[in-house]
């Protein structure tokens, strides 16, 4: 009998997941806009102006009062002009125009823009050519933010578009989440670093590459830690170091049944196990724990089985550490050949995913089978979700993909 949930299904160890990361969300910090890109605001943001701040031109051409103008041509006089900056007193009067160009504050009185193109000026008479509409290329003071609205809640993930949107508002910091820092592990004898010899029995460490490339395209800084032997002594310091200084660790490989899998012990006698073993395919031995101030993301060391988990678990783990609460984005698409399955795990299966000539997301499902064959990654981009239980999925059906690259 073990005191954690072990062989449970892969939705109930995702809301384990975010239930054990939510208790241990992340503390905020307070930064300028231009480290926030990305981030997880923390504090809504209400907006402490009005956008746009007053009214002015959408267009380069002259401010004019629209009563003035006649069916036909109207000629106007030239009183002053205003450009973008600093607003300047004038009154537009009856029978007059100011020149503006495209965000120059609205002058008194005028109330409509007619384009420069729909005009003749002859020194200081502007001939108005056709009469645009009234209050033709005007922009409302507060048509697009009222002051004081909610504009960016907690929880939302910092785009470009948003912390632009801060920005535009005067705001020149926001409080966000704080990044978890991250401790990467490989482990096993049998690896040895991309440029060494090997020798028989040996392989490339890959895995470490793949981790290190998928947590920074979370936005994260993640440690490679030196890589684990099977030495259990050794296994145990190493991680209970990093428990000790690193808010999540991320181990592959060891973590399964044979002899030489010690990372379940050592998370077990010195941390806690949420839980172990998921019933999913490939990625079946994935270990969820907490050491120390660390959470541990114990994913099997077969290349696709780290890809499966980490999207599976990994991006959860992250968001819900970090606050986020806005989805990302669920994404389905047709299957291209069937696929078929008889075993109740859930599936998660490569596949190249690509918009047809009628718009529609497809999936064309890659043949490799087997978890150890990274290249069939490498030459997809998604993995299609194949729901538990034994499935018979015809072409053209709609399945969730989860996409990568
Ligand atoms: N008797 C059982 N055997 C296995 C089981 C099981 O339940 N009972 N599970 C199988 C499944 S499923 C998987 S997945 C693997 C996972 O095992 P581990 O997580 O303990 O990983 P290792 O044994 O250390 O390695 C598995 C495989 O991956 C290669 N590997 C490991 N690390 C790397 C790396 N950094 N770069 C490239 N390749 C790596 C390693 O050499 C092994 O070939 O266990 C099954 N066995
Ligand atoms: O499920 Mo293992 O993760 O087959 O490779």
């Amino acid at each position: 009998m073990t005191d954690f949930p072990i062989q449970l299904a892969f939705d109930d160890a995702v809301a384990i997941v975010r239930d054990v990361a939510a208790k241990h969300r992340l503390d905020t910090e307070t930064l300028p806009l231009s480290r926030t890109h990305g981030r997880i605001l923390a504090t809504d943001v209400h907006a402490p102006i009005a956008l746009p701040p007053f009214d002015n031109s959408a267009m380069d051409g002259f401010a004019l009062r629209h009563a003035d103008l006649r069916e036909g041509e109207t000629t106007l006089r030239l009183i002053d002009e205003q450009f973008a900056g600093r607003a300047r007193e004038i009154r537009v009067g009856e029978g007059e125009c100011v020149r503006i160009t495209t965000g120059a504050p609205m002058p008194a009185g005028a109330n409509t823009v007619v384009i420069k193109e729909n005009t003749r000026v002859d020194g200081d008479r502007v001939v108005v050519l056709t009469p645009p509409d009234a209050g033709a290329n005007l922009r409302r003071e507060g048509e697009d933010v009222r002051a004081g609205e909610c504009v960016l809640q907690a929880g939302k993930r910092l785009t470009p578009a948003r912390v632009s949107l801060a920005a535009s508002l005067g705001v020149p910091s926001l409080t966000v989440f704080r990044k978890p820092t991250v401790a990467v592990f490989s482990s096993g004898d049998e690896l040895v670093e991309p440029g060494l010899s090997l020798a028989p029995g040996e392989i490339y460490d890959s895995n470490r590459e793949l981790l290190m490339g998928l947590l920074r395209a979370e936005g994260l800084e993640p440690t490679a830690w030196p890589r684990l032997p099977d030495d259990p002594k050794r296994v145990e310091i190493a991680l209970r170091d990093a428990g000790c200084a690193f808010d999540l660790i991320v181990t592959c490989g060891a973590v399964s049944a044979g002899e030489k899998d010690h990372i379940p012990a050592v998370v077990q006698q010195f941390g806690q196990v949420h839980f172990w073993k998921v019933r999913m395919k490939p990625g079946m031995p994935v270990l969820f724990g907490s050491l120390d101030q660390a959470r541990v993301l114990a994913l099997p060391g077969n290349p696709v089985s780290v890809f499966a988990t980490f999207l599976g678990f990994g991006r959860t783990l992250i968001d819900a550490l970090q606050g986020r609460t806005e989805p990302r984005p669920a994404e389905r698409a047709q299957l291209v050949a069937p696929i078929e399955k008889s075993h109740a795990r859930r599936e998660f299966q490569r596949a190249t995913v690509f918009c047809d000539e009628h718009g529609v997301l497809r999936a064309d499902p890659n043949p490799a089978v087997g978890s150890h064959r990274l290249r069939a990654v490498g030459e997809s981009n998604a993995l299609i979700v194949v729901p538990d239980g034994p499935q018979r999925l015809a072409a053209g059906t709609v399945v969730e993909i989860l996409r990568y690259a």
